[in-house]
Protein backbone atom coordinates (compact mmCIF):
# COMPACT_ATOMS: atom_id res chain seq x y z
CA UNK A 1 0.00 0.00 0.00
CA UNK A 2 2.56 2.44 0.98
CA UNK A 3 4.33 1.97 -2.62
CA UNK A 4 1.00 2.64 -4.43
CA UNK A 5 0.36 5.66 -1.74
CA UNK A 6 4.06 6.63 -2.39
CA UNK A 7 3.78 6.13 -6.40
CA UNK A 8 0.52 8.31 -6.66
CA UNK A 9 1.55 11.22 -4.39
CA UNK A 10 5.34 10.94 -6.29
CA UNK A 11 3.14 11.79 -9.96
CA UNK A 12 1.12 14.49 -8.46
CA UNK A 13 3.62 15.85 -6.00
CA UNK A 14 0.94 16.52 -3.47
CA UNK A 15 3.18 15.64 -0.91
CA UNK A 16 5.92 18.54 0.54
CA UNK A 17 9.12 17.59 0.86
CA UNK A 18 10.11 18.03 4.81
CA UNK A 19 11.03 21.60 5.39
CA UNK A 20 14.44 22.76 4.76
CA UNK A 21 16.38 25.88 3.61
CA UNK A 22 15.04 27.64 0.31
CA UNK A 23 16.97 26.22 -2.78
CA UNK A 24 18.21 28.47 -5.20
CA UNK A 25 17.82 28.15 -8.98
CA UNK A 26 20.01 25.65 -10.67
CA UNK A 27 22.56 24.84 -7.68
CA UNK A 28 19.64 24.02 -5.26
CA UNK A 29 20.88 23.81 -1.70
CA UNK A 30 24.57 23.59 -3.01
CA UNK A 31 25.78 26.05 -1.10
CA UNK A 32 23.73 25.18 2.86
CA UNK A 33 25.29 22.06 2.91
CA UNK A 34 27.76 22.54 5.42
CA UNK A 35 31.36 21.63 5.35
CA UNK A 36 32.08 21.19 8.95
CA UNK A 37 30.07 20.58 12.07
CA UNK A 38 26.93 19.30 9.97
CA UNK A 39 25.61 17.74 13.11
CA UNK A 40 25.12 20.80 14.64
CA UNK A 41 23.61 22.40 11.48
CA UNK A 42 21.50 20.15 10.56
CA UNK A 43 20.13 20.12 14.35
CA UNK A 44 19.73 24.35 14.12
CA UNK A 45 17.93 23.46 10.70
CA UNK A 46 15.50 21.45 12.81
CA UNK A 47 15.31 24.36 15.17
CA UNK A 48 15.03 27.05 12.22
CA UNK A 49 12.47 25.13 10.81
CA UNK A 50 10.45 23.62 13.30
CA UNK A 51 10.41 20.24 12.38
CA UNK A 52 12.45 17.44 13.03
CA UNK A 53 12.88 16.04 9.60
CA UNK A 54 14.33 18.44 6.88
CA UNK A 55 15.15 18.71 3.77
CA UNK A 56 17.54 19.69 1.25
CA UNK A 57 18.53 19.17 -2.25
CA UNK A 58 21.07 19.73 -4.62
CA UNK A 59 21.38 18.71 -8.74
CA UNK A 60 18.73 16.64 -7.99
CA UNK A 61 20.49 14.49 -4.90
CA UNK A 62 18.27 14.64 -2.33
CA UNK A 63 18.96 14.29 1.84
CA UNK A 64 16.98 13.72 4.20
CA UNK A 65 17.63 14.44 7.50
CA UNK A 66 16.12 12.66 11.10
CA UNK A 67 17.20 15.08 14.13
CA UNK A 68 14.93 12.51 16.53
CA UNK A 69 15.38 9.27 17.35
CA UNK A 70 11.60 8.14 17.23
CA UNK A 71 11.95 9.02 13.24
CA UNK A 72 15.26 6.84 12.86
CA UNK A 73 13.95 4.20 14.35
CA UNK A 74 10.61 4.21 12.35
CA UNK A 75 12.36 4.74 8.99
CA UNK A 76 15.37 2.52 9.12
CA UNK A 77 14.38 0.28 11.57
CA UNK A 78 10.44 -0.29 11.22
CA UNK A 79 10.84 0.30 7.16
CA UNK A 80 14.21 -1.09 6.72
CA UNK A 81 13.47 -2.80 3.67
CA UNK A 82 12.95 0.73 1.79
CA UNK A 83 16.16 2.53 4.06
CA UNK A 84 18.95 0.08 4.37
CA UNK A 85 20.83 1.05 0.94
CA UNK A 86 24.18 3.23 0.84
CA UNK A 87 25.39 6.45 -1.34
CA UNK A 88 27.82 5.49 -3.50
CA UNK A 89 29.73 7.16 -6.24
CA UNK A 90 31.26 6.00 -9.46
CA UNK A 91 34.37 7.58 -7.58
CA UNK A 92 33.97 4.80 -5.20
CA UNK A 93 35.34 2.16 -7.76
CA UNK A 94 38.51 4.22 -9.39
CA UNK A 95 39.58 4.31 -5.70
CA UNK A 96 39.02 0.36 -4.90
CA UNK A 97 36.64 1.45 -1.76
CA UNK A 98 33.83 -1.38 -3.50
CA UNK A 99 35.56 -3.73 -0.97
CA UNK A 100 34.40 -1.88 1.85
CA UNK A 101 31.56 -3.69 3.27
CA UNK A 102 30.27 -0.23 4.86
CA UNK A 103 29.89 0.98 1.34
CA UNK A 104 28.16 -1.52 -0.68
CA UNK A 105 24.97 -0.83 -2.31
CA UNK A 106 21.81 -3.02 -0.11
CA UNK A 107 22.15 -6.23 -1.86
CA UNK A 108 23.31 -9.89 -2.40
CA UNK A 109 26.81 -9.28 -2.07
CA UNK A 110 26.33 -6.80 1.11
CA UNK A 111 24.17 -9.60 2.60
CA UNK A 112 26.92 -12.45 2.16
CA UNK A 113 29.20 -10.22 3.77
CA UNK A 114 27.36 -9.08 6.46
CA UNK A 115 26.18 -12.33 7.73
CA UNK A 116 30.37 -13.79 7.57
CA UNK A 117 30.60 -10.06 9.89
CA UNK A 118 27.71 -11.64 11.94
CA UNK A 119 29.13 -15.09 12.52
CA UNK A 120 32.34 -13.58 14.05
CA UNK A 121 31.60 -10.32 15.51
CA UNK A 122 27.79 -11.74 17.51
CA UNK A 123 28.39 -11.31 21.44
CA UNK A 124 29.05 -14.81 21.65
CA UNK A 125 32.09 -14.45 18.89
CA UNK A 126 33.22 -11.23 20.22
CA UNK A 127 34.14 -12.80 23.51
CA UNK A 128 37.08 -14.63 21.69
CA UNK A 129 38.97 -11.46 20.97
CA UNK A 130 39.23 -10.67 24.31
CA UNK A 131 43.16 -12.10 24.75
CA UNK A 132 43.86 -10.07 21.74
CA UNK A 133 42.29 -6.74 23.72
CA UNK A 134 43.85 -7.59 27.03
CA UNK A 135 47.08 -7.95 25.57
CA UNK A 136 46.57 -4.74 23.49
CA UNK A 137 45.61 -3.08 26.54
CA UNK A 138 48.58 -3.87 28.81
CA UNK A 139 51.13 -2.80 25.98
CA UNK A 140 48.80 0.71 26.26
CA UNK A 141 49.45 0.51 29.85
CA UNK A 142 53.14 0.28 29.95
CA UNK A 143 53.32 3.16 26.83
CA UNK A 144 51.42 5.66 29.35
CA UNK A 145 54.25 4.50 32.26
CA UNK A 146 56.78 5.09 30.35
CA UNK A 147 56.12 7.74 27.98
CA UNK A 148 52.82 9.28 29.30
CA UNK A 149 53.74 12.42 27.20
CA UNK A 150 53.12 10.40 24.07
CA UNK A 151 49.44 9.28 24.91
CA UNK A 152 47.90 9.89 21.39
CA UNK A 153 50.33 7.35 19.75
CA UNK A 154 50.11 4.50 22.18
CA UNK A 155 46.18 5.10 21.81
CA UNK A 156 46.51 5.08 17.99
CA UNK A 157 48.48 2.00 18.11
CA UNK A 158 45.94 0.51 20.27
CA UNK A 159 43.10 1.40 18.02
CA UNK A 160 44.79 0.05 14.74
CA UNK A 161 46.51 -2.62 16.52
CA UNK A 162 43.75 -4.42 17.88
CA UNK A 163 41.98 -4.82 14.69
CA UNK A 164 45.29 -5.95 12.74
CA UNK A 165 45.80 -8.56 15.46
CA UNK A 166 41.67 -9.85 14.92
CA UNK A 167 41.81 -9.66 11.60
CA UNK A 168 45.15 -10.84 10.43
CA UNK A 169 46.97 -12.01 13.51
CA UNK A 170 49.33 -9.17 12.40
CA UNK A 171 50.87 -7.35 15.73
CA UNK A 172 51.86 -3.81 15.74
CA UNK A 173 54.59 -2.76 17.19
CA UNK A 174 55.21 0.69 16.79
CA UNK A 175 52.79 3.67 15.01
CA UNK A 176 55.55 3.85 12.43
CA UNK A 177 54.15 0.36 11.18
CA UNK A 178 54.28 0.29 7.43
CA UNK A 179 50.63 -0.73 7.81
CA UNK A 180 49.93 2.51 9.96
CA UNK A 181 51.96 4.47 7.15
CA UNK A 182 50.22 3.20 3.84
CA UNK A 183 46.84 3.66 5.39
CA UNK A 184 47.81 7.20 6.83
CA UNK A 185 49.36 8.21 3.11
CA UNK A 186 45.76 7.00 1.65
CA UNK A 187 44.18 8.99 3.95
CA UNK A 188 45.85 12.00 3.33
CA UNK A 189 45.32 11.64 -0.06
CA UNK A 190 41.72 10.77 -0.41
CA UNK A 191 40.60 13.60 1.56
CA UNK A 192 42.80 15.86 -1.25
CA UNK A 193 40.10 13.98 -3.68
CA UNK A 194 37.48 16.74 -2.73
CA UNK A 195 39.48 19.81 -3.80
CA UNK A 196 39.28 20.26 -7.51
CA UNK A 197 42.06 19.22 -9.64
CA UNK A 198 44.76 16.63 -9.79
CA UNK A 199 41.72 14.35 -7.62
CA UNK A 200 42.56 12.06 -10.61
CA UNK A 201 46.23 11.53 -10.33
CA UNK A 202 45.44 11.39 -6.89
CA UNK A 203 42.50 8.86 -7.53
CA UNK A 204 45.02 6.51 -9.27
CA UNK A 205 47.72 6.33 -6.45
CA UNK A 206 44.67 6.21 -3.59
CA UNK A 207 43.92 2.88 -5.28
CA UNK A 208 47.41 1.92 -5.81
CA UNK A 209 47.67 2.25 -1.79
CA UNK A 210 44.19 0.44 -1.52
CA UNK A 211 45.77 -2.33 -2.93
CA UNK A 212 48.99 -2.22 -0.61
CA UNK A 213 46.98 -1.75 2.05
CA UNK A 214 45.03 -5.43 1.42
CA UNK A 215 48.56 -6.91 0.05
CA UNK A 216 50.59 -5.87 3.14
CA UNK A 217 48.87 -8.00 5.81
CA UNK A 218 47.31 -11.19 3.54
CA UNK A 219 51.65 -11.41 2.12
CA UNK A 220 51.89 -11.53 5.91
CA UNK A 221 49.34 -14.08 6.77
CA UNK A 222 50.93 -16.31 4.20
CA UNK A 223 53.97 -16.13 5.38
CA UNK A 224 53.04 -16.73 8.82
CA UNK A 225 51.31 -19.89 8.11
CA UNK A 226 54.27 -21.20 5.75
CA UNK A 227 56.82 -20.67 8.48
CA UNK A 228 54.24 -21.80 11.61
CA UNK A 229 54.00 -18.79 13.28
CA UNK A 230 50.74 -17.83 12.60
CA UNK A 231 48.14 -16.50 15.65
CA UNK A 232 44.52 -17.13 15.16
CA UNK A 233 42.69 -14.66 13.46
CA UNK A 234 39.95 -14.20 11.17
CA UNK A 235 41.90 -14.06 7.97
CA UNK A 236 44.57 -16.82 9.31
CA UNK A 237 41.78 -19.10 10.53
CA UNK A 238 40.24 -19.29 6.95
CA UNK A 239 43.49 -19.63 4.90
CA UNK A 240 44.32 -22.60 7.53
CA UNK A 241 40.53 -24.22 6.54
CA UNK A 242 41.51 -23.49 2.97
CA UNK A 243 44.77 -25.22 2.81
CA UNK A 244 43.20 -28.17 4.65
CA UNK A 245 39.39 -28.83 2.87
CA UNK A 246 39.56 -25.58 0.25
CA UNK A 247 36.78 -23.04 0.23
CA UNK A 248 35.91 -20.97 -2.93
CA UNK A 249 37.45 -17.73 -4.43
CA UNK A 250 34.11 -16.16 -3.50
CA UNK A 251 34.86 -17.06 -0.04
CA UNK A 252 37.90 -15.59 0.19
CA UNK A 253 36.88 -12.61 -1.27
CA UNK A 254 34.57 -11.82 1.49
CA UNK A 255 36.90 -12.70 4.31
CA UNK A 256 39.46 -10.62 2.61
CA UNK A 257 37.02 -7.48 2.52
CA UNK A 258 36.03 -8.03 5.23
CA UNK A 259 39.21 -7.75 6.86
CA UNK A 260 40.32 -4.50 5.08
CA UNK A 261 36.72 -2.89 5.82
CA UNK A 262 37.46 -3.73 9.94
CA UNK A 263 41.25 -3.08 9.48
CA UNK A 264 40.71 0.36 8.07
CA UNK A 265 40.62 0.27 3.98
CA UNK A 266 38.17 2.56 2.44
CA UNK A 267 38.69 5.48 4.96
CA UNK A 268 34.95 6.27 4.34
CA UNK A 269 35.31 10.04 3.53
CA UNK A 270 38.16 10.29 6.54
CA UNK A 271 37.30 7.89 8.72
CA UNK A 272 38.87 4.59 8.69
CA UNK A 273 36.60 1.75 10.21
CA UNK A 274 37.34 0.34 13.53
CA UNK A 275 40.40 2.37 14.02
CA UNK A 276 39.61 5.91 13.42
CA UNK A 277 35.99 5.18 15.52
CA UNK A 278 38.01 3.97 18.55
CA UNK A 279 40.67 6.66 18.57
CA UNK A 280 38.04 9.11 18.87
CA UNK A 281 36.20 7.44 21.49
CA UNK A 282 39.44 6.79 23.42
CA UNK A 283 40.59 11.06 23.35
CA UNK A 284 36.94 11.61 24.30
CA UNK A 285 37.29 9.71 26.89
CA UNK A 286 40.50 10.97 28.06
CA UNK A 287 39.11 14.70 27.73
CA UNK A 288 35.99 14.16 30.06
CA UNK A 289 38.31 12.21 32.42
CA UNK A 290 40.42 15.13 32.81
CA UNK A 291 37.68 17.92 32.81
CA UNK A 292 35.72 16.02 35.33
CA UNK A 293 37.90 14.75 38.63
CA UNK A 294 34.88 13.53 40.52
CA UNK A 295 33.88 10.90 37.77
CA UNK A 296 37.54 9.40 38.11
CA UNK A 297 37.40 9.14 41.58
CA UNK A 298 33.55 7.62 42.14
CA UNK A 299 35.20 5.12 38.90
CA UNK A 300 38.37 4.29 40.36
CA UNK A 301 36.45 3.71 44.11
CA UNK A 302 34.11 1.25 42.02
CA UNK A 303 37.19 -0.58 41.08
CA UNK A 304 38.88 -0.34 43.96
CA UNK A 305 36.45 -2.40 45.85
CA UNK A 306 35.44 -5.18 43.13
CA UNK A 307 39.02 -5.61 42.03
CA UNK A 308 41.63 -4.75 44.28
CA UNK A 309 44.29 -3.40 43.55
CA UNK A 310 46.78 -6.27 42.42
CA UNK A 311 44.93 -7.30 38.80
CA UNK A 312 43.48 -5.74 35.79
CA UNK A 313 39.92 -5.75 34.81
CA UNK A 314 38.71 -8.68 32.44
CA UNK A 315 35.27 -8.84 31.03
CA UNK A 316 34.12 -11.03 33.58
CA UNK A 317 33.85 -8.39 35.82
CA UNK A 318 31.80 -6.01 33.39
CA UNK A 319 28.50 -6.92 35.46
CA UNK A 320 30.30 -6.21 38.68
CA UNK A 321 31.04 -2.13 37.51
CA UNK A 322 27.80 -0.54 36.94
CA UNK A 323 29.85 3.18 37.01
CA UNK A 324 32.33 1.92 34.53
CA UNK A 325 29.56 1.19 32.31
CA UNK A 326 27.96 4.48 32.79
CA UNK A 327 30.78 6.05 31.70
CA UNK A 328 31.42 3.79 28.59
CA UNK A 329 27.58 5.14 28.09
CA UNK A 330 28.67 8.51 28.71
CA UNK A 331 31.53 8.47 26.26
CA UNK A 332 29.49 7.34 23.19
CA UNK A 333 26.63 10.04 23.97
CA UNK A 334 28.32 13.22 24.59
CA UNK A 335 30.63 12.61 21.15
CA UNK A 336 29.64 10.11 18.90
CA UNK A 337 32.79 9.45 16.54
CA UNK A 338 30.30 9.49 13.83
CA UNK A 339 27.93 12.46 14.84
CA UNK A 340 25.63 12.02 11.37
CA UNK A 341 26.22 8.00 11.33
CA UNK A 342 26.72 6.73 7.86
CA UNK A 343 23.93 7.28 5.34
CA UNK A 344 21.31 5.21 4.56
CA UNK A 345 19.76 5.53 1.37
CA UNK A 346 16.22 5.13 -0.01
CA UNK A 347 15.31 3.03 -2.39
CA UNK A 348 11.15 3.85 -3.30
CA UNK A 349 9.36 6.68 -2.76
CA UNK A 350 8.00 7.39 0.50
CA UNK A 351 5.69 9.14 2.29
CA UNK A 352 5.89 9.93 6.20
CA UNK A 353 4.38 12.08 8.49
CA UNK A 354 2.79 13.66 5.76
CA UNK A 355 6.41 14.53 3.57
CA UNK A 356 7.82 12.88 0.62
CA UNK A 357 10.95 11.48 1.08
CA UNK A 358 11.96 10.65 -2.05
CA UNK A 359 13.56 7.14 -3.88
CA UNK A 360 17.46 7.43 -3.43
CA UNK A 361 17.29 9.88 -0.90
CA UNK A 362 20.15 9.92 1.36
CA UNK A 363 18.59 9.63 4.77
CA UNK A 364 21.13 11.05 7.41
CA UNK A 365 20.53 9.64 11.21
CA UNK A 366 21.69 12.70 13.27
CA UNK A 367 23.34 10.54 16.27
CA UNK A 368 24.21 13.84 17.55
CA UNK A 369 21.23 15.44 17.84
CA UNK A 370 19.65 12.80 19.57
CA UNK A 371 22.16 12.01 22.36
CA UNK A 372 21.56 15.90 22.75
CA UNK A 373 18.07 16.17 22.88
CA UNK A 374 17.09 17.80 25.97
CA UNK A 375 13.84 16.02 26.45
CA UNK A 376 15.70 13.05 26.58
CA UNK A 377 19.50 13.80 28.38
CA UNK A 378 18.59 16.70 30.57
CA UNK A 379 22.14 19.21 30.31
CA UNK A 380 22.87 17.14 27.40
CA UNK A 381 26.62 18.97 26.95
CA UNK A 382 27.17 17.56 30.68
CA UNK A 383 29.35 14.62 31.35
CA UNK A 384 27.47 12.96 34.34
CA UNK A 385 27.24 8.94 34.33
CA UNK A 386 24.88 9.38 36.84
CA UNK A 387 22.19 9.93 33.98
CA UNK A 388 22.05 6.25 33.61
CA UNK A 389 21.55 5.43 36.94
CA UNK A 390 17.91 4.92 38.84
CA UNK A 391 16.65 6.44 41.40
CA UNK A 392 17.27 2.95 43.66
CA UNK A 393 21.24 3.08 42.28
CA UNK A 394 20.85 0.60 39.62
CA UNK A 395 21.11 0.63 36.24
CA UNK A 396 18.54 2.29 34.02
CA UNK A 397 17.36 0.60 30.38
CA UNK A 398 19.07 3.32 28.51
CA UNK A 399 21.63 0.86 27.07
CA UNK A 400 20.94 1.49 23.43
CA UNK A 401 24.46 3.12 22.26
CA UNK A 402 22.75 4.98 19.28
CA UNK A 403 26.39 5.98 18.24
CA UNK A 404 26.35 2.66 16.47
CA UNK A 405 23.70 3.39 14.32
CA UNK A 406 20.21 1.56 12.93
CA UNK A 407 18.71 -1.21 11.33
CA UNK A 408 20.13 -3.39 9.25
CA UNK A 409 23.30 -1.39 8.67
CA UNK A 410 23.76 -1.11 11.91
CA UNK A 411 27.46 -1.23 12.90
CA UNK A 412 28.34 -5.34 12.54
CA UNK A 413 30.91 -4.56 15.04
CA UNK A 414 29.39 -3.48 17.72
CA UNK A 415 30.00 -6.30 20.74
CA UNK A 416 33.83 -6.30 20.09
CA UNK A 417 33.83 -2.59 20.25
CA UNK A 418 31.94 -1.87 22.86
CA UNK A 419 34.54 -5.23 24.77
CA UNK A 420 37.66 -2.65 23.65
CA UNK A 421 36.47 0.49 25.41
CA UNK A 422 34.70 -1.26 28.09
CA UNK A 423 37.87 -2.93 28.84
CA UNK A 424 39.93 0.30 28.04
CA UNK A 425 38.15 2.60 29.95
CA UNK A 426 38.38 0.16 33.16
CA UNK A 427 41.85 -0.74 33.00
CA UNK A 428 43.06 2.76 32.68
CA UNK A 429 41.50 3.89 35.31
CA UNK A 430 41.98 0.97 37.61
CA UNK A 431 45.45 2.01 36.83
CA UNK A 432 46.10 5.91 36.81
CA UNK A 433 44.69 9.42 37.52
CA UNK A 434 44.65 11.71 34.44
CA UNK A 435 45.87 15.04 35.52
CA UNK A 436 46.36 18.29 34.27
CA UNK A 437 49.65 18.57 32.63
CA UNK A 438 52.39 20.89 34.10
CA UNK A 439 55.31 23.25 32.90
CA UNK A 440 58.36 23.17 34.77
CA UNK A 441 57.32 25.87 37.04
CA UNK A 442 54.82 23.55 37.92
CA UNK A 443 52.18 25.66 36.43
CA UNK A 444 48.84 23.68 35.04
CA UNK A 445 48.86 23.84 31.16
CA UNK A 446 46.03 25.13 29.13
CA UNK A 447 43.82 22.53 27.97
CA UNK A 448 43.15 22.33 24.23
CA UNK A 449 39.08 21.94 24.47
CA UNK A 450 38.58 21.83 20.50
CA UNK A 451 37.50 18.52 18.44
CA UNK A 452 37.60 18.99 14.62
CA UNK A 453 34.76 17.44 12.82
CA UNK A 454 34.65 17.24 9.21
CA UNK A 455 33.44 14.57 6.73
CA UNK A 456 31.69 12.05 9.05
CA UNK A 457 34.40 12.00 12.06
CA UNK A 458 34.38 13.78 14.98
CA UNK A 459 37.81 13.96 16.55
CA UNK A 460 39.30 15.41 19.60
CA UNK A 461 42.38 17.48 19.19
CA UNK A 462 45.56 16.70 20.78
CA UNK A 463 45.49 18.41 24.37
CA UNK A 464 48.44 17.97 27.05
CA UNK A 465 47.81 15.57 30.12
CA UNK A 466 49.66 13.51 32.75
CA UNK A 467 49.16 10.21 34.26
CA UNK A 468 49.91 9.52 37.19
CA UNK A 469 50.42 5.72 38.32
CA UNK A 470 47.64 5.22 41.20
CA UNK A 471 49.83 2.67 43.24
CA UNK A 472 53.40 0.70 43.57
CA UNK A 473 51.20 -2.70 43.26
CA UNK A 474 49.21 -1.89 40.44
CA UNK A 475 52.26 -0.65 38.78
CA UNK A 476 53.89 -4.08 39.50
CA UNK A 477 51.04 -5.26 37.56
CA UNK A 478 51.38 -3.33 34.53
CA UNK A 479 55.46 -4.52 34.43
CA UNK A 480 54.66 -7.96 35.23
CA UNK A 481 56.82 -9.88 32.77
CA UNK A 482 54.33 -13.54 32.96
CA UNK A 483 51.42 -11.42 31.51
C1 LIG B 1 33.48 2.83 19.04
C2 LIG B 1 33.65 2.13 17.94
C3 LIG B 1 32.71 2.11 16.75
C4 LIG B 1 31.69 2.98 16.40
C5 LIG B 1 31.20 4.22 17.17
C6 LIG B 1 31.12 2.49 15.17
C7 LIG B 1 30.06 3.10 14.51
C8 LIG B 1 29.53 2.65 13.31
C9 LIG B 1 28.43 3.29 12.61
C10 LIG B 1 27.70 4.55 13.07
C11 LIG B 1 28.18 2.57 11.49
C12 LIG B 1 27.10 2.86 10.46
C13 LIG B 1 25.74 2.43 11.01
C14 LIG B 1 24.56 2.79 10.15
O1 LIG B 1 24.71 2.97 8.94
O2 LIG B 1 23.43 2.92 10.67
C15 LIG B 1 29.12 1.47 11.47
C16 LIG B 1 29.17 0.50 10.48
C17 LIG B 1 30.07 -0.56 10.49
N1 LIG B 1 30.96 -0.88 11.49
FE1 LIG B 1 31.32 0.17 13.18
N2 LIG B 1 31.78 1.36 14.79
C18 LIG B 1 32.77 1.09 15.72
C19 LIG B 1 33.64 0.02 15.71
C20 LIG B 1 33.61 -1.04 14.82
C21 LIG B 1 34.37 -2.27 14.94
C22 LIG B 1 35.32 -2.62 16.10
C23 LIG B 1 34.09 -3.03 13.84
C24 LIG B 1 34.55 -4.43 13.47
C25 LIG B 1 34.93 -5.36 14.30
C26 LIG B 1 33.14 -2.27 13.03
C27 LIG B 1 32.62 -2.69 11.83
C28 LIG B 1 31.65 -2.02 11.10
C29 LIG B 1 31.17 -2.45 9.79
C30 LIG B 1 31.65 -3.66 8.99
C31 LIG B 1 30.17 -1.53 9.40
C32 LIG B 1 29.34 -1.54 8.12
C33 LIG B 1 27.99 -2.17 8.38
C34 LIG B 1 27.09 -2.18 7.15
O3 LIG B 1 27.12 -1.24 6.35
O4 LIG B 1 26.34 -3.16 6.99
N3 LIG B 1 32.86 -1.08 13.66
N4 LIG B 1 29.92 1.52 12.60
Amino acid sequence: LRKLVGSIVSRNKRAPYPPGPKPKPIIGNLLDFPMEYSARVYAKWGEEYNSPIVHAESLGNHVTVLNKREDAEELLEQRAKVYSDRVTMPIFNLLGWEYNVALMPYGDEWRQHRRVCQQNFNPHAAQRYETIQLDKIRRFLKGLLETPEDYANHSKQFSIGVPMAMMYGYDIKSVHDPVIEVAEEGNILAATLIVPGGSLINAVKVKQLTEEMMRIPTDFVQKSIADGTATSSLVTDFYEKKYAVGSTKEEEDIVQNIAYTVYGGGYIVGSRGASDTTISSTGTFFYNMLMNPGVQKKAQAELDRVLGSKRLPTLEDRKSLPYIEAIYREVLRIRPPLPICLPHRSTEDDIYKGYFIPKGSAVIPNVWAMTHDESVYEEPFKFKPERFFNADGSLNNDDRILAYGFGRRVCVGKHVASNSMWLLIASILACFSIEPARDKDGKEIEINHEYSESGFMSRKLEFQCSFVVRSPDIEKVILDPNE
